[in-house]
């Protein structure tokens, strides 16, 4: 089955206001007249407004790096999905690594984001991956299912196909270690294979699967060209308006 390839920016914690409006200036140009593939940027919130502003009037999508699952409230340092809209965004990554190590979002508060993003009409960008241990220790699939199983517990038939999901083994992100096209394959066929038994085969079969860790401009065609990544989560690599454009560009 044909699906959309959607590449994706997620710009961490980087860039300035001055920064970020230069970087997606760039996108824009880069990323104009291709009328066969989505691209998004996920710019930290402090900027969220801004790329919107000067992204208006091309197709580049913009998501939140996270999301609150409450429109407004008590809730010190969180954004609410009607915020991010209000700023220009249509998404939200979930469930980044960097959320479940660092800040330790275990599946119950990712799935009420999930569930949070959905109701309020963004799309979630929902990530999963395991660690360099857990593959080590061959639990790779098991992971796998817990994070899925737990994360998209609740989610409808319907929000289900608007869903994306990242994989994004722990162990290539920021580390230029890319999982190879075959271990990158291999996992999201297996996500693809459980999101078939989880809901429908049919849209198991719509659902954009990414691939994210050291996505490079010398990487992103072979990993592409792979039966089930349907696109690609970039880091580091979507800092540098070159590389992102020659990423957007796979051929
Ligand atoms: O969200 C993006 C991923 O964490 C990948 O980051 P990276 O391309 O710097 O490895």
């Amino acid at each position: 089955m044909k699906r959309r390839p959607l590449l994706a920016g997620n710009w961490k914690m980087h860039t300035t206001v001055i920064d970020a409006c230069q970087l997606a200036a760039a996108i824009g140009k880069c990323s104009a007249g291709l009328a066969d593939r989505d691209v998004l940027l996920a710019p930290p919130y402090t900027v969220l407004s801004e790329v919107a502003h000067v992204l208006q009037g091309s197709d580049v999508l913009i998501a939140s790096q996270n999301v609150c699952w409450e429109a407004e409230g008590a809730f010190t340092g969180e954004i609410s999905p009607t915020m991010i809209k209000s700023a220009g965004g249509t998404a939200a990554i979930i469930g980044h690594s960097e959320r479940r190590q660092i800040f330790h979002e275990d599946h119950a508060i990712i799935n009420k984001r999930v569930l949070g993003a959905l109701a309020f009409g963004l799309i979630p960008v929902f990530c999963v991956g395991e660690t360099l241990e857990e593959r080590e220790g061959e639990k790779t699939f098991e992971i796998l299912e817990e994070q899925l199983r737990e994360g998209l517990a609740g989610v409808s038939l319907q929000d289900m196909g608007k869903t994306v999901v990242a994989y994004e083994p722990v162990w290539a992100i920021g580390t230029g270690k890319t999982a190879s096209k075959e271990q990158a394959q291999e996992a999201h066929a297996f996500i693809r294979k459980l999101l078939a038994e989880m809901f429908e085969k049919n849209i198991a079969d719509t659902v954009r699967i990414l691939y994210g860790g050291s996505v490079k401009p010398d990487n992103v065609d072979e990993l592409m060209a792979q039966t089930d990544i349907d696109g690609a989560l970039v880091g580091g690599a979507a800092l540098d308006a070159d590389s992102f454009c020659r990423i957007i560009n796979f051929i």
